[in-house]
């Protein structure tokens, strides 16, 4: 596709937020043009939390197989990856074709242009497409959602070697016998069970102190727990000095011990696609790892230009691309808010146990200077808990302001703790009062009831 186009509002990048917002600004009879270089919907569907989950959903199964042995008798459990592998293709990703997503917009009344999009001054972007350029001008705006890509830490060796990321881990058809999954963020951890409750031998290995640094360090602490009583070795506090590739990886750690494995997964963190977006050409420094927004998602110091999404750093997920997308479209047709508030941002990462959170961590909230009170109920200990039996493991940690009398974070592992963590993300988010939560009924025998406990335990 070559030649001039006019639209309304064009949007470089189509991640959940991206065609979300294209489509409905098109719907609301706004002329809109979507640029996508790669897949419509980004990563997402395609290579991150749909297969990602449905790989995860199938390991699940699998463990809870595993404890019929302590619950009910015997199973005899059989994995096989190819279901898995088809699903994913089948169900998930139409085999990393967007066909699907691309006519989904265009019926909406959107334009798609497939190209690498970049800015060429204010409300004018140029897209390299397969066979030319088209340039399109926006009457009212640009709206980025460029997202990001796997970052590859610059370790002696690694840049030459088969290593994968987690576009490859999504697409594999069968699995290694042996996996260095090299970082124990979201990714690396969710990836490793999975691939570890299907055979695979698996090793994470963490620079930080912790697997999941940026939770509290008691859900690290039972996550890291529950990985290494499943055979998961976790070696945390250690970086990757080297990686060389023979048949095998062999993956020198700095404390000078190696590791051999038949497969490397890279999940050390991630990359915005920021560096050829033309920043600098609508008065931006275009060496930016995010984008600072208002809070109509309007970029700061550029007329005309929003973003959404991972590249504004508020938080790597869906939930963050589609609630910004949604305060923009509130921008771009004109209406009265709400705007965007981060107070109560959440998020569950889908280990078994799951870790759920919201707000404020401990350290954080005391090191905004609030004077805090900590609340917390271990899960096992509970009826539910105890009634569970295998697979338990996690805690409910409620973050209190004391001065205000309101939770501002707060954590649920556990079995449920993506869904547990639902009720504090309401009180956290419309400022409950403590004494409120107090006086409401927990149904028995739940695990949401550990929230009773920890909120009574609150000092
Ligand atoms: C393995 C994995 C698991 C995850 N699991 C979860 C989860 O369970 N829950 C959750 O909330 N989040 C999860 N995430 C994060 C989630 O995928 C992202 O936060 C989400 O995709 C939102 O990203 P985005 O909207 O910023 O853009 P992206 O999804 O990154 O999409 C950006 C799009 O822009 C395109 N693009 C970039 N630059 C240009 C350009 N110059 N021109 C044209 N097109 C361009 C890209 O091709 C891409 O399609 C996971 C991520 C990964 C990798
Ligand atoms: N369930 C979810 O919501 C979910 C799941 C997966 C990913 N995500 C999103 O995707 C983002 C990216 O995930 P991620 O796990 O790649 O990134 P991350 O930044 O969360 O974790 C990367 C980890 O790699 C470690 N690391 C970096 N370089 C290293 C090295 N050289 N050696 C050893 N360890 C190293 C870091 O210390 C960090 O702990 C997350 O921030 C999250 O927002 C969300």
């Amino acid at each position: 596709m070559t030649g001039q186009l006019e639209a309304d509002v064009v949007v470089i990048g189509l991640g959940p937020g991206g065609e979300h917002l294209a489509a409905s600004l098109a719907r609301a009879g706004l002329s809109v043009v979507g640029v996508d270089r790669r897949l419509v919907g980004g990563e997402c569907p395609y290579y991150g939390c749909i297969p990602s989950k449905m790989m995860i959903r199938a390991a699940d199964a699998l463990a809870e197989a595993r404890r019929v042995a302590v619950l009910a008798g015997s199973s005899d459990v059989r994995p096989d990856w190819t279901v898995v592998a088809d699903r994913i293709r089948d169900e998930a990703t139409d085999d990393w074709d967007d066909k699907v997503a691309v006519e989904r917009l265009e019926n909406a009344g959107a334009r798609f242009v497939r190209g690498h999009g970049r800015l060429a001054g204010p409300g004018r972007v140029v897209v390299t497409t397969d066979d030319g350029e088209v340039t399109v001008t926006a009457r009212r705006g640009v709206v980025l959602n460029a997202g990001t890509e796997p970052a590859v830490p610059p370790i002696d060796g690694l840049a030459g070697t088969p290593y994968w990321t987690n576009r490859d881990a999504v697409q594999l058809r069968e699995l290694p016998s042996s996996l260095v999954v090299l970082g124990g963020g979201a990714i690396g951890c969710e990836l490793a069970q999975a691939f570890s409750r299907f055979g695979v031998e698996v090793t994470v290995v963490e620079a930080g102190e912790r697997i999941l640094g940026p939770e509290e360090p008691e859900a690290s602490g039972v996550v890291a727990a529950a990985l290494d009583a499943e055979g998961i070795v976790v070696r945390a506090g250690v970086g990757v000095s080297s990686v060389s590739h023979d048949g095998a990886f062999r993956i020198g750690l700095a404390d000078g011990t190696t590791i051999g494995a038949q497969a490397l997964l890279v999940a050390a963190g991630r990359r915005t696609n920021l560096a050829d977006i033309g920043l600098d050409t609508v008065g931006l420094d275009p060496a930016v790892r995010s984008i600072d927004v208002d809070e109509r998602m309007r970029v700061a110091g550029a007329d005309g230009l929003w973003a959404i999404g991972d590249i504004t750093g508020k938080g790597a997920f869906t939930h963050m691309s589609m609630y910004q997308a949604n305060v923009a479209i509130r921008d771009l047709t004109g209406e009265d808010g709400p705007w965007a508030d981060y107070r109560a941002v959440s998020r569950a990462t889908f280990t078994d146990p799951e870790v759920g959170s919201v707000g404020l961590s401990e350290d954080q909230a005391r090191r905004a200077g609030i004077r805090v009170g900590i609340g917390t109920a271990a899960l096992p200990e509970s009826s539910r808990g105890w009634l569970h039996k295998v697979g338990n493991d996690g805690l409910v940690k409620v973050v209190v302001d004391l001065d205000r009398d309101v939770l501002v974070g707060a954590t649920a592992v556990g079995p449920a703790g993506g869904e547990i963590i639902g009720m504090l993300v309401t009180a956290v988010h419309a400022e409950v009062p403590l004494a409120t939560l107090r006086g409401m009924h927990f149904a028995y025998p739940t695990f949401h009831r550990a929230i009773e406990t920890a909120l009574s335990a609150v000092s």
